[in-house]
């Protein structure tokens, strides 16, 4: 990437148009624009039968960069809720089946946290404990070389859907230290503490360490 970074764009592996907003809104303040799946319609699909984050990454990176031949980035996330194990986890953009919208997700995370709900004598619905998590890997086919880095964010549960930014869950991942969802923090703000944004940073300072 190394070599990506230098130059004006840079591509990145997804066809996730909340990512690529924020991808373009993260790089634009380094002068760099950005790219995705959409822009080079030809690509194969990537299947995300990784077991972890960073495996998916990596084949997202690496199909694109091998079928390109120029450095490529990409980013796999999800949520992980306490209550239900650390899911939906890897599986997160297909919570609700395969191809499902971010509504049909939130509605079935709020129906399954909902269901193991009834019975528990809980004063406060919902309010379970999450985590974002994102990884970042970038692949050189040049070089063969792979960075790759992760950030995560904590945060709460909750029963109502609030605020319309953001994407995915952002709506229903609640921030105790700013009373609001992601879905209520402007782009900065969510850039600022979010996964995404942590990774990006944490990726960014390995470049600058570690250029080539
Ligand atoms: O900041 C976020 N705010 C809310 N939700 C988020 C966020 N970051 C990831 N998520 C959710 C969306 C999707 O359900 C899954 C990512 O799945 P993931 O496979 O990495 O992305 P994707 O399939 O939407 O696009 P692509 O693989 O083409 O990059 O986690
Ligand atoms: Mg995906």
């Amino acid at each position: 990437m190394v070599n990506q970074i230098a130059h004006d764009t840079i591509i990145v592996a997804t066809k996730n148009k909340g990512k690529v907003k924020e991808f373009a809104h993260a790089f634009a303040a380094i002068g760099k624009n950005v790219q995705s799946m959409y822009d080079y319609p030809d690509l194969p699909d990537v299947v995300e039968d990784g077991e972890t984050f960073a495996d998916n990454a990596l084949k997202k990176a690496k199909t694109v960069a091998l079928a390109l031949g120029i450095p490529v980035l990409a980013d796999d996330s999800g949520l992980c809720v306490d209550k239900l194990d650390g899911a939906p986890g890897v599986y997160s953009a297909r919570y609700a089946g395969e191809g499902a919208t971010d509504e049909a997700n939130n509605k079935k995370l709020l129906d399954t946290l909902g269901q193991m709900e009834q019975g528990e004598d809980t004063e406060q619905p919902l309010l379970s404990p999450a985590q974002f998590v994102c990884t970042l890997v970038v692949y050189d086919p040049e070089t063969d070389r792979v960075i790759q880095a992760s950030g995560d964010v904590e945060g709460f549960i909750i029963a109502e859907p609030r605020g319309f930014g953001g994407f995915g869950y952002d709506p229903l991942f609640y921030l105790p230290e700013y009373d609001k969802t992601m879905a209520e923090l402007t782009m900065e703000e969510k850039q600022a503490i979010s996964h995404r944004g942590r990774a990006l940073e944490q990726l960014m300072s390995q470049i600058s360490r570690n250029p080539s």
